[in-house]
């Protein structure tokens, strides 16, 4: 692919460390920094590759799509910058930086580490209109899987990295609808919710209260990365309807399967899966070499 582990040795040897303890002190104050990173990684790579292109700043660019204007966490990746340009001037991508952070936000929340091969060079488009290829939170399973399948990134990549929302949380806007009026029968809820759930969730998220206010999307376990998320799927606690169906759709539903070890499959850990399909998300469609550019500030090109 044409990013390696080590790219930096000689370079700008500290920049693991300085991007580790820069995300770390940021996490010390506002612990939703690690989700915001994950998140804002898979946003990045999913559009124009994993080149920074989400970090841009102005009118019109990526930033301002609706899928993208709840991120969080651009702070630390300018104060990362910043730290790199000192110590190694021109050297170190801004893509890089936040495919590193993401590394570091799941180590922090207690999941498996893995080496992220770099060597990414940051591109200068950004566009809104391109956010269009995001998988949205209704889109049903097979255009989950196509969108995944365009970027390279197969069925086990989808359920695994979707495994990502064992941390964080959702605003009640993305799912408020199921809750209420889904259907004409029963509660009036979606029916792949679990009965005894679905009053929890309406009291969190009131019909028509503030729908900014934010709920975890894995129930029970919001800061810990485990598997926790594919236990809540299996028992109808999904919060996301995208999130639920993979429950629902045999083709992903083996997938959830195997990281719960169920007898007669092939057991999968998830920790350690997400690490290799991180390592795929985060070389889509990289820019190396001479490609595009070693951004000097991380929201605007040089
Ligand atoms: C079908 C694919 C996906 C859909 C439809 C989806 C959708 C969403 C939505 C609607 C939210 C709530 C955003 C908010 O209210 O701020 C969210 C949050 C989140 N997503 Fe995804 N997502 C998908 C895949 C992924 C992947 C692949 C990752 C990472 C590997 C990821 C990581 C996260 C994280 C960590 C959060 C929590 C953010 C926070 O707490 O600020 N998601 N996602
Ligand atoms: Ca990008
Ligand atoms: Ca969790």
């Amino acid at each position: 692919q044409g990013t390696r582990v080590g790219f930096y040795s000689t370079s700008c040897p500290r920049v693991e460390s300085i991007v580790r303890s820069t995300v770390q002190s940021h996490f010390g104050s506002d612990p939703t920094i690690a989700p915001g990173l994950l998140r804002m990684h898979f946003h990045d790579c999913f559009v124009h590759g994993c080149d920074a292109s989400i970090l841009i700043d102005g009118p019109g660019t990526e930033k301002t799509a609706p899928p993208n204007l709840l991120l969080r966490g651009y702070e630390v990746i300018d104060d990362a910058k910043t730290q790199l340009e000192a110590a190694c001037p021109g050297v170190v991508s801004c893509a890089d930086i936040l495919a590193l952070a993401a590394r570091d936000s799941v180590v922090l929340t207690r999941g498996a580490s893995w080496a992220v091969p770099t060597g990414r060079r940051d591109g200068t488009v950004s566009q809104a209109s391109d956010a269009a290829n995001l998988p949205g939170f209704r889109d049903s399973v097979d255009v989950q899987k196509q969108k995944f399948a365009a970027k390279g990134l197969n069925t086990q990549d989808l359920v695994t990295l979707v495994g990502g929302h064992t941390i964080g949380t959702t605003a009640c806007q993305f799912f408020r609808y199921r809750l209420y009026n889904f259907t004409t029968t029963g509660n009036g809820a979606d029916p792949s919710i679990t009965a005894a759930f679905v009053s929890q969730l309406q009291a969190l998220c009131p019909q028509n209260g503030d729908g900014s206010r934010r709920i975890g999307l894995d129930t029970g376990s919001v800061n810990r990365f485990d598997n926790s998320f594919f236990a809540n799927l299996r028992d109808g606690k999904g919060i996301l309807e995208s999130d639920q169906r993979l429950w629902t759709d045999a083709s992903t539903k083996t997938f959830v399967q195997r990281f719960l070890g169920i007898r007669g499959l092939l057991g999968l850990t998830f920790n350690i899966e997400f690490g290799r399909s991180m390592v795929k998300m985060s070389n889509i469609e990289v820019k190396t070499g001479t490609v595009g550019e070693i951004r000097k500030v991380c929201s605007k090109v040089n």
